[in-house]
């Protein structure tokens, strides 16, 4: 069982408040003038990564009061109770064993007194054979051809992780294999996809932890019709059909094979299942040697996670910083800013992995909490951002904690592309921290010839008041331990400031109403009648949709 402990009546958090008072007043830039060894004490290495979070408002007296509310939170006991199965997801009573997906020590992990790497160990190896298989190409379609495009239907946790990592290791894929990811109920999705495979060709991976999920079931039974549309014989779906799930009777209804089916556990959750046979679709077209670099990556994280000391522990200091601004500053939001376009998908799967586990109100005693928890998270890959939204961050009137994420090396060095990517990355930072005073806008506008009255009339506008927090993390290249190092470190910061707001991270309630309502509505949207069941909006827009279909 997880502590309940209420943070706010830590004696850390009341110091935070004077911590607070205190630093709003500085600046970043300041910080820096007064202390010449400011990036040493407030940067972390792992191996090939350097974690740079000195251009945050922050010093070493709040840092280490922040580092006492985590163990007046109790969170190292916390950290070890996920690592070793303890059911931390308590109101669905299950354990919370991503990490055990990716335990390359196979040192035991038990839930329930047994010990799960054996069950684990054996779908990896069924993982291992199934994708070499379709490399090599040993599977072969109906008409005997091997395999070239893999689709995968699934949503959510069963889409966004896949999809991420096979789009941020592209230049790993294989080249005679393509994935497609389809997730959404719009026809559109799946219409699109189906344009560009062929039947005789196509693995479809119905990926479902559930295996009820309405979308991915309904996208399923499409795929399937369209199939035999071609193949004409119900025995060839076992040759282009593969179920992942936890669900076998639901597989098995479906009309997919046992055999043909790749389980995973109850104690993986959704948003967490990249590491699980959720993940059939990156050893597919990476290659399985790849999706496991992939793993080793995320367990040497979770060694670093799981032994480091807090003031050294990389996932816990970027969640304390994200309390920080969340609960002292007023922050509602953080972004991701990957300075790389093979990562283009990385804000969007950290959006679920984020807003999913900590988006909650209520705390572990099923009270409503009287502080603020999960910010919104967003991002887009950083150059376009700064041709979008950085204005609002410069200047807008919302404090916006950004996580820089960078290549030092790129995979497709051209010209001098990459110099001016890093030199944009660098000297955003930079300008978020420092701003523009009104004194520094005036003496440029000076330079630039205007006269005295047409800067007064310009110069606000162009002053930036600066003091924007940023994290910086460099790593060497974008291979796939390092990615999988980074996936888990963002995990752990979820982790940790879930323990800290004395919410549970690892159910979601709150997607549940929406479906439910859903499936009232559909059947109201099959007949003709006139729908007077709901409030007079949600009436009327049934009603109005109705006539525009006649
Ligand atoms: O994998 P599935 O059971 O199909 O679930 C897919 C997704 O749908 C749900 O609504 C949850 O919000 C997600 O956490 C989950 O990843």
């Amino acid at each position: 069982m997880l502590k309940n402990i209420d943070p706010v009546e830590t004696h850390a958090w009341k110091k935070l408040g004077q911590c607070h008072t205190a630093l709003k007043k500085q600046h970043i830039k300041t910080l820096f003038a007064e202390d010449p060894s400011r990036f040493s004490k407030f940067s972390a290495r792992f191996e090939d990564m350097l974690v740079d979070y000195s251009k945050n408002l922050l010093d070493e007296e709040t840092l280490q009061t922040l580092l006492d509310l985590a163990q007046e939170c109790e969170l190292p006991d916390a950290i070890e109770r996920m690592f070793s199965g303890d059911k931390i997801n308590e109101l669905e009573k299950r354990a919370v064993l991503h990490t055990a997906l990716r335990n390359r020590s196979n040192e035991p992990v038990l839930v329930d007194g047994q010990d799960v790497m054996p069950e684990v160990n054996r779908v990896l190896q069924q993982v291992k054979e199934f994708s070499e298989n379709v490399i090599n190409g040993n599977w072969k379609g109906y008409t005997g051809k091997p395999i070239k495009s893999i689709v995968n239907i699934g949503i959510g946790g069963s889409d966004l992780g896949p999809y991420m990592v096979t789009e941020a290791l592209k230049p790993y894929q294989k080249p005679h294999l393509q994935a497609f990811f389809v997730s959404n109920i719009d026809g559109t999705h799946l219409a699109e996809v189906l344009k560009k495979v062929d039947p005789e060709t196509t693995l479809f991976f119905i990926a479902s932890k559930t295996f009820t999920t309405q979308e991915t079931m309904t996208n399923a039974a499409s795929a399937k019709k369209w199939f035999l549309e071609f193949a004409k014989n119900e025995k060839e779906v076992a040759k282009h059909f593969v179920a992942i799930s936890t669900n076998l009777e639901a597989v098995k209804a479906f009309g997919i094979a046992e055999e043909n089916m790749f389980v995973f556990w109850d104690w993986v959750g959704g948003r967490f299942s990249l590491w699980s046979s959720i993940g059939l679709s990156i050893a597919c077209v990476l290659g399985y040697e790849n999706f496991v670099q992939l793993l080793d990556g995320a367990h040497a994280m979770d060694n670093h996670f799981r032994k480091t000391e807090l003031r050294q522990n990389i996932p816990v200091l970027l969640a304390l910083i994200g309390i920080w601004y969340t609960d002292f500053f007023g922050a509602c939001t953080e972004v991701l800013l990957p300075y790389n376009q093979y990562m283009h998908r990385f804000p969007a799967y950290f959006q679920q992995a984020n807003m999913e586990s900590n988006g909650k109100s209520v705390n572990r005693n099923g009270r409503p909490v009287s502080y603020k928890t999960g910010p919104v998270v967003w991002g887009e890959p950083g150059v376009n951002g700064q041709h979008a939204f950085y204005q609002l961050i410069h200047q807008g009137t919302e404090l916006i904690p950004a996580d820089f994420l960078v290549p030092a090396n790129s995979q497709n060095p051209l010209g001098e592309h990459h110099e001016i990517l890093l030199s944009n990355f660098i000297a955003q930072t930079e300008a978020l921290m420092n701003g523009k005073t009104m004194e520094e806008v005036t003496e440029e506008l000076r330079k630039e010839g205007l006269s005295e009255a047409e800067i007064e009339e310009l110069a606000p506008f162009k002053v930036f008041a600066g003091n924007k927090p940023t994290n910086s993390i460099l790593f060497k290249k974008l291979d796939p331990r390092t990615l999988g190092s980074i996936i888990a470190m963002y995990e752990h910061k979820i982790y940790v400031q879930g323990i800290i707001w004395n919410i549970y991270s690892f159910d979601q309630w709150g997607v549940e109403l929406g479906k439910q309502l859903a499936k009232k509505v559909l059947p109201e949207l099959k007949n003709e009648e006139e729908i007077t069941s709901h409030d007079s909006s949600t009436n009327g827009l049934i009603n109005a949709w109705k006539a525009m279909r006649r």
